[in-house]
């Protein structure tokens, strides 16, 4: 479970985020949705450790981010907004060299392979040089490579960016297995649609705080408005930046 209490970041005189807070369950997709420039990935850069707040805290299955980041890291699979994969290196090398750095052991590390790349149908690139990959194929490889430690929690910044529709459709397909092996998906989008079609739990953030939260139907109901599509613009207070 990761637990988010008022965070704060500040660059020069934009306050990022501005007091965010929220809890992403066990067992559950949780969607952070909000317009271009709204505090997303500065909210998953400092839950995963990249950034510190100025104020606030982060827990990850209890343990304290501030106090304790290499138990947070150990505990997250991250699929971070920068994708940089070794390109001289094939996908299955990537991975591999992921799982040494986690510490894990050769045959471990084999093991997670072949299931990864089974579940992300992986089978055609596995032993491919990553160099020219398509952006799907870049994306399998990063999930891949973030998940190869096992994580129970899973943090992903706009997983979905740049693919088609039969690669998205693969992708939501595995985030639900993930989330029905019981661990903790969180992940960011500025698309309604995409947080509408998978999400469990959707929390709306708007320059840099929290301006909504709960399930689509909640959402409405907190809204008034019958259609999801108005009842995000209604909690946003704009349609700037909210549309594919
Ligand atoms: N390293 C940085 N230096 C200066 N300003 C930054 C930095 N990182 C983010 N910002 C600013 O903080 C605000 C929030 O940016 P952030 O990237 O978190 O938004 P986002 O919700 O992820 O947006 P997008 O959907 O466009 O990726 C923006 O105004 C952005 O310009």
């Amino acid at each position: 479970m990761i637990e988010v209490r008022d965070l704060h970041k500040a660059f020069g005189k934009v306050k990022a985020v501005d007091g965010v807070g929220f809890r992403a369950e066990d067992g559950r997709i949780t969607g952070l949705l909000g317009p271009n420039g709204a505090g997303k990935t500065t909210t998953l850069r400092m839950l995963y450790t990249l950034m510190r707040p100025d104020r606030g805290q982060v827990l990850v299955d209890g343990m304290d981010a501030g106090t304790d980041p290499e138990a947070v890291r150990r505990r997250l699979g991250v699929l971070p907004d920068a994708r940089g994969l070794y390109k001289r290196l094939s996908s299955r090398e990537n991975i591999r060299y992921f799982g040494r750095l986690h510490g894990l052991d050769e045959a471990t590390i084999a093991a997670r392979t072949d299931a990864l790349a089974a579940a992300l149908d992986m089978g055609d690139i596995i032993d491919r040089r990553t160099e020219g990959f398509s952006q799907g194929q870049r994306v399998k490889t990063a999930i891949a490579r973030a998940l190869v430690h096992d994580p129970r929690n899973v943090i992903l910044d706009e997983p979905t960016n740049g693919l088609d529709v039969m690669a998205t459709r693969a992708m939501r397909r595995f985030l639900r297995q993930l989330r029905d092996e019981g661990r903790c998906v969180l992940f960011s989008s500025h698309i309604m649609q995409e947080v509408a079609a998978l999400c469990d739990h959707i929390v709306i953030i708007a320059r840099g705080r929290v301006v909504a939260e709960g399930s689509a139907d909640e959402l409405r109901a907190q809204t008034g408005e019958d259609n999801l599509e108005d009842a995000f613009v209604k909690a946003i207070g704009s349609e700037e930046g909210l549309m594919a």
